[in-house]
């Protein structure tokens, strides 16, 4: 796998931070989560591939076992608030200082300097924050936030999941590690940069759900069908949209023309009238095969069942039967392989990897009965 061989120490966090550690451990990384001691169960879904230790570091001994970790290792993934690893003595001057070949990267909401760096948030305040949330919603409705996407996942974990493979590829050339100062504003306000880039053209020059891609145009948004389904159109081009009209049995000559903004809710009215007559599966059946750009909502119970998703092999179901989406994108000589194995417990894999990193059997006992490190290996659950 592509990032075969690379050591990622990852300290517990809520969204974003175990997103880009999954995807790292989806493309062949070797990925420690360290989690803290005394919890009875982890808030992390996104576990997939990981190993867990959980060390205490509040106390100076857990903080020498993860620096000890560090040293040996080619990135340190944190999520906390500016500051905390500083105060823990766990900063990038402490890190850096014992392995200037590690790729230190932070992933905070508003990054490591100006006067928001040390306020708590969430999805939701790093995307208004970064402009794209004035953008979101439907006509004469507030803004609203879809899911914890953007911001999060998008603009934070994938945001710095690239960030760390470029330092990564970086280091390669130059031998030593960087510090990543990856910010959800600022990655939410940079994968919309279509947005940004394409105002000149007038795109959305419109209130909020009246432009082209945002609900606004009724050949850029979802139907309801007759069995309470939903069908989703994105016939922009005329060439496509002409197969739409076909598609759903109307004539171009009777309807105003597609263009025309003021006509557009009475155009929004027909197609609204004419996907209620039928079925999601009947819609399926005018459409697919032709270009209109028209696709079912599927719901993520019917997706690993669809035969396009199903020829690809797109989701796949794990060895709990839990179904995710494959990692993506597929790359042809060294494609991710995720890992089908239940998610590790907290501290399930304490005394492997702290012996595997080489402390001695003795030592490994004094922390766990100090309480410095917990280990909860699957026998115990037995
Ligand atoms: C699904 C829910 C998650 C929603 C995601 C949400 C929408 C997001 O947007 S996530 C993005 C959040 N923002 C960031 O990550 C930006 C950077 N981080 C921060 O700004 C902050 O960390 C913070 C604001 C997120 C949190 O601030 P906080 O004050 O709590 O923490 P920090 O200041 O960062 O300091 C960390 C302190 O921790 C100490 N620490 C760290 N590691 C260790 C260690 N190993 N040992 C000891 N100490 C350690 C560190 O020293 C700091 O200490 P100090 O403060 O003293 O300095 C889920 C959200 C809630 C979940 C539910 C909930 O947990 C209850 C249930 C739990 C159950 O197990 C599962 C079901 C739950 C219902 C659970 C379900 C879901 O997971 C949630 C709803």
């Amino acid at each position: 796998m592509a990032l075969a061989g690379v050591r990622v120490i990852e300290l517990a966090g809520l969204a974003p931070a175990p997103f880009c550690g999954m995807i790292l451990a989806d493309f062949g990384a070797r990925v420690i989560r360290v989690d803290r001691t005394k919890v009875p169960m982890t808030v992390d879904t996104q576990a997939r591939g990981k190993q867990s230790v959980a060390l205490n570091l509040k106390n100076p001994r857990g903080v020498a076992v993860l620096k000890r970790l560090c040293v040996q290792s080619d990135v340190v993934l944190e999520p906390y608030r500016k500051g905390v690893m500083e105060k823990m003595g766990l900063g990038p001057e402490d890190l850096l200082k014992e392995n200037p070949r590690l790729i230190y990267a932070r992933l905070t909401g508003y990054g490591q300097s100006g006067s928001y760096a040390k306020a708590a948030g969430h999805d939701i305040n790093y995307l208004a924050m970064s402009g794209l949330l004035s953008m979101l919603g439907r006509s004469s409705e507030k803004p609203y936030a879809p899911l914890n996407l953007v911001a999060d996942f998008a603009g934070g974990g994938l945001m710095c999941a690239f960030g760390i493979v470029l330092a990564l590829l970086e280091r390669s050339r130059s031998g030593q590690g960087q510090i990543i100062d990856a910010s959800m504003v600022e990655g939410a306000a940079y994968v919309g940069s279509f947005m940004w880039k394409s105002r000149s053209l007038g795109l959305w020059n419109r209130p909020r759900g009246e432009n082209l891609l945002d609900s606004g145009a009724p050949f850029y948004d979802t139907y309801r069908t007759s069995d309470g389904k939903y069908m989703a159109v994105g016939a922009i081009e005329p060439q496509f949209y002409q197969q739409l009209i076909q598609g759903l049995g109307l004539y171009e000559a009777d309807l105003p023309a597609q263009m025309s903004v003021s006509d557009w809710p009475q155009l929004r009215q027909t197609f609204t009238r004419v996907f209620a007559s039928k079925t999601q599966e009947e819609w399926i059946r005018v459409f697919d095969g032709t270009d209109a750009c028209v696709t079912p909502v599927l719901s993520f119970d019917e997706v690993l069942s669809h035969p396009h998703n199903q020829a690809r092999g797109s989701f796949f179901k794990d060895s709990q039967g839990e179904i995710s989406p494959r990692p993506a994108p597929v790359l042809s000589r060294s494609p991710a392989e995720p890992c089908h194995s239940r998610d590790p417990f907290i501290g399930e894999h304490t005394r492997s990897v702290l012996k595997e990193y080489g402390f001695e059997q003795a030592q490994i006992e004094q922390l766990l009965s100090a309480g410095i490190a917990e280990c909860n290996e699957a026998k115990a659950r037995l």
